[in-house]
Formats: C-alpha cells, sequence, structure tokens
C-alpha cells in the first residue's frame, strides 16, 4: 500500500508523527470545526442532522478529512531522505502509481494513476522506490488540481534527489466532470511534467513507450 493517513505517516526519518504518540499533540486539522461545518451543510440541504443515520456523519467526515488532505502536513523532504548508493545513472520508473484526490474547485475526488521517473545524479544515488510513490501521495493529499500536482512531484523529485532529468505523467478522471457538471465519466484528463535531460526527444521517447506501453 502507499497510503498513509494522519495516523501513518510516511516511513522517514526524524518526522514528529513516528512515534505513535503524536496523534492529538501534533494533529493540524481542526475536527470540531469540520464537524460543526459539516452540520451546517447538511441543515442547508433540507437533513435533518439529528436523524439516526447522520447523527455521527459530521464525526466521520471530519476523520475522513483528516486523512484524505493529510498531505498538507507531510514534507516531501522527509520521504525522499532516504538514498542508496546503488551506482545506476539510467531511467528509473514508476508506472501506475494509483492515487486519490481531491479536486480544490468542487471538493469531490479525482482520481487516476501517476507515472513517475528520473535519471539519478551522477553520484548514482538512488531513493527507495516506494518513496516516489509516497511523494504522489503527499501532494495528491490536498486540495488540488491536476496540473499542479503534476508539477509539484516533478519539483520536489528535481530539488531532493537533483535528478539529470525527470519525468512525471498524470492519467485522471474528475468526478466534478462524470457525477455533475458536464457529466462526461470516462474522460480522462492527462498532464505531463519534464525537467533536465527527459527534454531530450530520444530520453523522453523512450521513457514515454515504457509509460504506454501496458
Ligand atoms: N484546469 C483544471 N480544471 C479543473 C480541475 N478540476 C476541475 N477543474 C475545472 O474547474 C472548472 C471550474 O469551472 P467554474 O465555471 O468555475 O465552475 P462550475 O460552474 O462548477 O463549472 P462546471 O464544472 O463546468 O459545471 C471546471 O471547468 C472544472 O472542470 C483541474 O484539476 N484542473
Ligand atoms: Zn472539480
Amino acid at each position: 500500500m502507499t497510503h498513509f493517513d494522519d495516523d501513518d505517516a510516511p516511513a522517514s526519518a526524524g518526522h514528529p508523527a513516528e512515534d505513535g504518540s503524536h496523534h492529538k499533540k501534533h494533529e493540524k486539522v481542526d475536527r470540531p470545526r469540520i464537524e460543526a461545518a459539516v452540520r451546517e451543510i447538511l441543515l442547508a440541504i433540507g437533513e435533518d442532522p439529528d436523524r439516526s443515520g447522520l447523527v455521527d456523519t459530521p464525526r466521520r467526515v471530519a476523520k475522513a478529512y483528516a486523512e484524505v488532505f493529510s498531505g498538507l502536513h507531510h514534507d516531501p523532504a522527509d520521504v525522499l531522505s532516504t538514498k542508496f548508493d546503488l551506482d545506476h545513472e539510467e531511467l528509473v520508473l514508476v508506472k501506475d502509481i494509483p492515487f486519490y484526490s481531491t479536486c480544490e474547485h468542487h471538493l469531490v475526488p479525482f482520481h487516476g494513476v501517476a507515472h513517475v521517473g528520473y535519471i539519478p545524479s551522477h553520484d548514482g544515488k538512488v531513493t527507495g522506490l516506494s518513496k516516489l510513490a509516497r511523494l504522489v501521495d503527499i501532494y495528491a493529499r490536498r486540495p488540488q488540481v491536476q496540473e499542479r500536482l503534476t508539477t509539484q512531484i516533478v519539483e520536489a523529485m528535481v530539488s531532493h534527489l537533483k535528478p539529470r532529468g525527470a519525468i512525471v505523467v498524470v492519467e485522471c478522471e474528475h468526478m466534478c466532470m462524470s457525477m455533475r457538471g458536464v457529466r462526461k465519466p470516462g474522460a480522462k484528463t492527462v498532464t505531463s511534467a519534464v525537467r533536465g535531460q527527459l527534454h531530450d526527444p530520444a530520453t523522453r521517447a523512450e521513457a514515454m513507450s515504457l509509460i504506454l506501453g501496458r
């Protein structure tokens, strides 16, 4: 699993949430405030927030929001600090990383897969493969738009891995385009971001053929 929530911080050095006692002390999400707001929304749509099926809903939504927005309180530097000296200087690509994010315009989900690749720096040091998936979750678990998600992932790799090149391709279905509004279920949005040597046409073509080869 690549996911973590407010009770499951990324396994990385020095994060204060690792000792298991962090839960209340370090929680940055104001759950009572979310609960009050959800109760207001239920009233506003004409529901009875005190009926038995809804009475625990504000608490559940607050707990769910703490999880789906937990990326706001995690630092990609922590995740990408895990490095191995494998003397590998060629492309490393983790493809088809599934993730869920939340559209910041409508606060409904968008979800899909991310493909994340880089050409390591000249020192041949690489990061852990799972860390690339954790990086995706750190940025997905925030109010987002797909373009910024894509850019943030590639920029974090550039900053913390100092790669010779990096590429991120993200393919998503946006629930705000499926279940409401324009109502086009199945429509996919594809975004990409490329840095450094991955701009080279041959290198980029190699990465893209690996990404697209299903
Ligand atoms: N660029 C971009 N747009 C997004 C993303 N997620 C949702 N949107 C779009 O945000 C736009 C918001 O448009 P508005 O006209 O302000 O809101 P709206 O009336 O709800 O629009 P409709 O969704 O067309 O009904 C819509 O076109 C959405 O499709 C995203 O990740 N990136
Ligand atoms: Zn939306």
